[in-house]
């Protein structure tokens, strides 16, 4: 296996009789992988998660060569709001007039050389080959310039070096986020009362660029906890399904391939777990999951529903989405009653149809940035703005849907208060046959999981 550390180049041998030709030194694969990723999700709005596998399968690469291209891809991306302020202050020229290709390639070698424990001379040299070969020996001579005063601090220096002094922004810069981002999550941290906001603000934020662990749900009923934990696997004890995975591809794990355990967050098991853990008086047979897509919390829902003698409508807008739902309860097909495509706004079902309803709602994603590295350079406020009054009419049709005495279960992958509070508040108060019985937020930094937040509603 390839020593990812490694240079990676190898120069012609020289040919009989004559001079060595000009050795033009081909970038190290596991570099030039990253560079592809970072060029796709630059030019083509790409998304790292979604693109990596191919350019791993394209490039051969495996095991340790592959944990390094995650890496430094997914870090890179996570990090480049500091990198970005660094390679400005290392750089004879403002940052916006570096070509992008260069600066993808001087980001890749930053967070080499100030993050990753790749030793200098490998972390420059591999670099400039990449930009050598893919740009051209001129802007090869820069980004060697550039690198080598990069490397002369390590990272904790450049950030006390360059970083503003005003709580936020030097958060922002120190931490890599936008700096709305990181208003809005001090809003949601600072709700809540914490001792000290801005210690827990900076915990965030590093969970935020963290890589997340690999969670396992062993879906109650089909496969076991111990099935998992032979499997490589840990129980976390905070959700009673959940199993850290060390390592590895879940994929090739029996109970995996066959469906009866999933790869899901913990957060989202604790959102699902919460619709069915609610008491109920009177009937509870049929449940709603209004906003399915892809269909992880439907798949636990439905195994849970299984052991009850309930049955489970998972419904969906995205035809293709619904079809993923479809496809990832087939093994917990006791629990389900059917997938169906529809705008949830638009109810397919009579009102007060169902005992429990969970809405899962289409949201910003702000509580999910550690797993999806360009994220927080995509969003907008203005996004976030936007789904509110779908995330309450949303919440609303959930209440209709629900007979009286039943429980709503509404929820997000953000903290972000517009779309957390801000709608189960408005609809607890247009509405005068609901009440909020509880909240609750989870945070990376506290819980070990994405930022989800769930409010308990009974219609009256
Ligand atoms: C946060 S995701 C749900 C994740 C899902 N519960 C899971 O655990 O796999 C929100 C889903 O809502 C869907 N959606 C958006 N607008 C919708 C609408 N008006 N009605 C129903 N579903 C909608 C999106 O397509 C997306 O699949």
């Amino acid at each position: 296996m390839a020593d990812p550390r490694r240079k990676g180049n190898r120069r012609p041998a020289p040919q009989a009789g004559g001079r060595p030709p000009k050795p033009r030194p081909a970038a190290d694969p596991t570099r030039r992988a990253a560079y592809d990723v970072m060029t796709a999700v630059r030019v083509d709005g790409a998304y790292t998660n979604l693109l990596l596998p191919q350019v791993l399968r394209k490039y051969d690469l495996e095991g340790r060569d592959a944990a390094f291209t995650t890496e430094l891809v997914s870090g890179t991306i996570r990090r480049q709001g500091t990198y970005d302020v660094i390679i400005g202050a290392c750089a004879d020229r403002p940052l916006a007039r570096i070509e992008a290709k260069v600066l993808d390639a001087l980001r890749l070698g930053t967070h080499q050389l100030l993050s990753m424990r790749v030793p200098a001379h490998a972390a420059i040299s591999t670099t400039v080959d990449l930009v050598r070969s893919t740009v051209g020996q001129g802007p090869a001579g820069f980004s060697n310039a550039v690198l080598r005063r990069v490397g002369e601090k390590p990272l904790e220096e450049w950030v006390r070096l360059l970083a503003p002094t005003k709580v936020h922004e030097f958060a922002a810069f120190a931490h890599s986020h936008p700096l709305w981002v990181v208003d809005a999550l001090a809003e949601a941290l600072a709700a809540e009362k914490p001792a000290d906001v801005r210690s827990e603000l900076d915990a965030l934020l590093a969970a935020d660029n963290a890589a997340p662990r690999v969670m396992l749900v062993a879906r109650p009923g089909l496969a076991t906890l111990d099935e998992l934990v032979l499997a490589g696997g840990e129980p976390t004890g905070r959700s009673p399904y959940a199993v850290e995975l060390g390592g590895g591809d879940p994929s090739v794990i029996p109970a995996v391939a066959e469906g009866r355990a999933g790869v899901q967050d913990e957060g989202s098991q604790r959102v699902a777990l919460a619709l069915a853990a609610a008491p109920l008086e009177g009937r509870d047979e049929r449940w709603l999951d209004l906003c399915s897509g892809p269909g992880g919390k439907t798949a636990l829902l439905a195994a849970v529903a299984a052991q009850r003698g309930a049955l489970v409508v998972a419904n969906e807008r995205q035809h293709h989405r619904a079809r993923l739902v479809a496809q990832g309860v087939r093994a917990a097909g006791a629990g389900m009653a059917g997938v169906i495509t529809g705008d949830g706004t638009q109810p397919a079902w009579a009102s007060a149809a169902f005992d429990r309803v969970l809405v899962d709602a289409p949201c910003s994603g702000l509580g999910a940035l550690r797993r999806r590295p360009e994220a927080r350079w995509r969003k907008t406020p203005a996004e976030v703005e936007e789904l509110v009054p779908l995330q309450t009419a949303l919440l609303d049709t959930a209440v209709d849907a629900v007979r009286a005495g039943g429980v709503v279960v509404y929820a997000t992958c953000s903290p972000v208060l517009a779309e957390t509070r801000g709608v189960v508040d408005a609809v607890a108060r247009t509405r005068t046959d609901v009440t909020v019985e509880r909240t609750e937020q989870l945070w990376p930094h506290r819980d070990g999981c994405d930022a989800m937040y769930l409010a308990v509603l009974r219609r009256g």
